[in-house]
């Protein structure tokens, strides 16, 4: 075959193939110029090759003979040449028609081989001499069969162009019905690779799709046995209940805390519920059934706290629970229940420390104020009437005082006992704090007349009741109270202003006598109005800085200025100035006390700080008058120290008035807040002194360093004996304790030459200088003297 033919026909098949598997795997689209490749197609079958190296062995045998005849001219050699032009011509003969097209390129060369050696037998024939008549012969009868080869050669040519032509036209024919089929078979191909593509690929996603499958169980199976872990672990229990309804009920899942939440194994409850409702506090069970069908109902996720009973003490128990509404018409929820014993114990302790007493367990303050708030909602205006008893011991703070801390803390909570015994069980006992008690009744009736009767009954019983005597520390003792009582309705709607007049009532209990009980007087309400107005005034008035201090002199036995007391001014935009004597009490009740203390602190200090720098004040002393609550307030050190600080003022040049009625309460934390004080210099005087009850014992504990004879003693000293007595020996007490004794008050000289015979050494008072707003009005001489 061809050199030229096998490569294109290598080339091919190897391109068909390429193309094949190109788009078999998706990548090409199958194209094939089939003309070009159908040019190359197998001809070899018709080429018939060995017909023409015949026709040039014919030839060269032709030319042997030829050679030979004209070398040796003989007959026999001219017959041999005549047998190689006959066989030439049969050959050519024969072979008309049977050549392709590309075998007149071989006729073509075989043709002009011919013609060359015809042209040498021309040339023979011509040489011979014609005499030789069998030569001649021959060579007639060659030039015979010359012509007939020919003119046989013509009709060979002509034969072969036609059959080159026909075989043209089957060769076209061939070439398309070749293209055809290559299209065919590239489309068939083509399908079939895409065919097998699209296997391949649904091979292959199944595959993936199977990995995937695979690993999903995988991770499921993880996952639940992970869930399952954390179910088992978690405390308390999470579960699936399912509630038939046939009324059947079970657990179809429960995590292994069922076990130690209600004593029951998952297995136990898979198919029968009822153990766990069985376990349940026979107290919460009815409650518990009457919420799961409501849940059923609604719908409505399941909420609820019950107890699970136990030999020792229930578990508190917190469910939640979402409903889901089954095919077969049954609920399955699916929940969480946990033991919440301790948050309900934290939560009982902290209501127990924000709304009861700790000392007596009775309501405190929060809880009486919103039982009232309730009471009030609750009552119909002017049906109803209740009524709010404000109870005070009259002889409370002696006893606390002298017979400790305990002895008083036995007596407060017997009385508390007592109060509890004395009414109904709807009907609230609370204490506000100290021997403050209020018991507040409900639906006393509906008249006010038979309320007022009502509760003057209870009231009457209550007297009775903490009159008896109390056995403490197998010591018997006597106490007092007094009452003041205020009716309520519904039309009442200020639960402060309720307690205002039961606590003003109870005032006039006080003031009438004590041991006995008062109602509120309708006539009161304006005062009760007062003291709202002014305490709002108050308010306003320390927003507003309408405060001011003045300053009245103090003095030494010389009549030599050795300080001054810081008095509180309030100027009032509308009514003026206002005395101390008129606010500083409702201070101390609403507590604006502090704030205002706090404003006179800082106030004071930096009064100080000014006067140490003009020689003629830098060597005074500046006293400050401190309310109890002031002094109680736990940041009263953290004040005063931050006021010196702040002002640069120096402690030692400051002093602290406080009153006898301070020492009623815990001696021990006031004489630490005293000490810590007194260390950083600041002094301490006892004002009012003589006029409350001071234990001589606490006295002596006390840093202070001065006691102040009250002025009440000082005005009648010339004229009351008594009053004298009590200013000797208020002189003579300080002078035993080693401190000093200042009479405030001194309005004559005749009142300063009494005090100053008898040993007191430092005067404070009116003829010695009104409080001003400032020193230099005060008329000191400048050697700081008056008078
Ligand atoms: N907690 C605070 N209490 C304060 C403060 N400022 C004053 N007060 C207390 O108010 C009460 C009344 O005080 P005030 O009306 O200022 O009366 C003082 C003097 O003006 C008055 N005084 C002084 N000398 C005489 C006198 O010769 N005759 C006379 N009739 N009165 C006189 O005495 C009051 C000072 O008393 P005292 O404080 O006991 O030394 C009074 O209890 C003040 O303590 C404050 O800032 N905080």
């Amino acid at each position: 075959m061809p050199r030229v033919i096998q490569v294109w026909r290598r080339r091919f098949y190897v391109l068909a193939l390429l193309a094949l598997s190109l788009s078999a795997v998706g990548m090409v689209q199958l194209w094939v110029n089939v003309s070009r490749i159908e040019a190359a197609l197998p001809l070899t079958s018709l080429y018939r090759e060995r017909d023409f190296s015949a026709f040039f062995h014919d030839l060269t045998r032709l030319e042997a003979a030829l050679q030979l005849a004209a070398a040796v001219p003989t007959e026999k050699n001219y017959a041999a040449l005549d047998f190689a032009l006959d066989l030439a011509a049969l050959r050519q003969r024969d072979n008309i028609g049977v050549y392709g097209e590309s075998g007149v390129e071989g006729l073509d060369a075989f043709n002009r081989e011919l013609a060359a050696v015809l042209a040498r037998l021309d040339t023979l024939s011509a040489s011979q001499p014609p005499d030789s008549a069998g030569l001649s012969a021959e060579l007639e009868r060659m030039s015979a069969l010359r012509r007939e080869l020919q003119s046989l050669n013509d009709a060979l040519f002509q034969s072969s162009m036609e059959q080159a032509s026909r075989q043209r036209t089957s060769l076209g024919e061939l070439r398309q019905s070749m293209s055809a089929l290559i299209v065919l078979l590239g489309a068939f191909g083509l399908g079939l690779a895409g065919l097998l593509l699209r296997q391949q690929r649904s091979i292959r996603a199944l595959e993936q799709r199977d990995g995937e499958l695979r690993a999903g169980e995988a991770v499921q199976r993880e996952l639940r046995e992970r869930l399952e872990k954390i179910a088992d672990n978690v405390p308390g229990v999470i579960y699936q209940y399912r509630q038939s309804v046939d009324g059947r009920s079970a657990y179809p899942y429960a995590s292994q805390g069922i076990r130690a939440l209600f004593g029951v194994s998952p297995e136990e409850v898979r198919r029968d519920g009822n153990k766990v409702l069985a376990a349940i506090h026979p107290e919460d069970r009815e409650r518990v059934k009457e919420s799961l069908l409501l849940s059923a109902q609604t719908l409505q996720p399941w909420n609820c706290e019950y107890r699970v009973a136990r030999q020792e003490s229930p578990v508190w128990v917190s469910a939640y629970a979402t409903p889901q509404l089954e095919g077969d018409g049954s609920v399955l929820w699916h929940g969480y229940a946990h033991d919440v014993s301790r948050h309900k114990a934290a939560e009982d302790e902290i209501r127990q420390l924000a709304f009861y007493d700790p000392l007596t367990g009775l309501p405190n303050r929060r809880l009486l104020m919103d039982r009232l708030r309730h009471a009030l909602a609750g009552h119909v205006r002017g049906q109803r009437h209740g009524a709010l008893l404000f109870i005070d011991l009259d002889n409370f703070k002696t006893l606390n005082d002298t017979q400790g801390h305990e002895y008083g803390d036995h007596l407060l909570c017997q009385v508390a006992e007592r109060l509890v015994a004395s009414v109904r069980g709807a009907d609230t006992v609370a204490r506000l704090g100290g021997d403050e008690f209020v018991v507040m009744l409900e639906d006393l009736s509906a008249g006010a007349r038979e309320a007022v009767a009502a509760a003057e009954a209870v009231g009457d019983k209550i007297l009775l009741a903490l009159n008896s005597p109390y056995t403490i520390a197998g010591r018997e003792f006597h106490s007092t109270p007094s009452i003041g009582i205020t009716l309520f309705d519904a039309a009442d709607q200020h639960i402060d202003e309720l307690l205002k007049r039961a606590d003003l009532a109870m005032y006039q209990a006080k003031e009438a006598g004590r041991n006995t009980l008062r109602f509120f007087d309708p006539a009161m309400q304006a005062e009760v109005a007062a003291y709202s107005a002014l305490e709002s005034d108050l308010r306003q008035a320390l927003r507003e800085g309408q405060f001011l201090l003045h300053y009245q002199p103090q003095l030494d036995r010389g009549g030599k200025a050795t300080g001054a007391e810081a008095l509180l001014r309030w100027h009032h935009p509308v009514r003026g100035n206002i005395p101390p004597s008129e606010f500083i009490a409702l201070a101390e009740r609403s507590g604006l006390i502090v704030p205002i203390g706090r404003w006179v602190l800082e106030t004071a200090c930096r009064q100080l700080a000014a006067w140490a720098q003009l020689p003629d004040t830098a060597q005074l002393t500046l006293a400050v008058n401190v309310s109890v609550r002031q002094f109680r307030h736990p940041d009263f050190v953290d004040l005063v120290v931050g006021a010196l600080d702040r002002s640069g003022a120096d402690p030692l040049r400051l002093k602290l008035e406080l009153t006898e009625s301070l020492l009623l309460d815990d001696v021990e934390e006031i004489v630490a807040k005293m000490t810590r004080l007194k260390q950083l210099g600041v002094g301490f005087s006892l004002d009012d002194f003589g006029t409350g009850y001071s234990s001589l014992a606490y006295l002596k504990r006390l840093p202070i360093e001065q006691l102040k004879i009250d002025r009440s003693f000082v005005r009648d000293v010339l004229t009351d004996p008594n009053d004298a007595v009590i200013a000797r020996t208020i002189i003579a007490l300080g002078q035993s304790l080693g401190l000093s004794v200042m009479a405030e008050g001194v309005e004559t000289e005749a009142q300063y030459a009494f005090l100053s015979r008898h040993g007191c050494e430092a005067f404070q008072g009116f003829l010695f200088g009104q409080p001003k707003a400032e020193w230099s009005l005060l008329g000191a001489s400048p050697a700081g003297s008056f008078g």
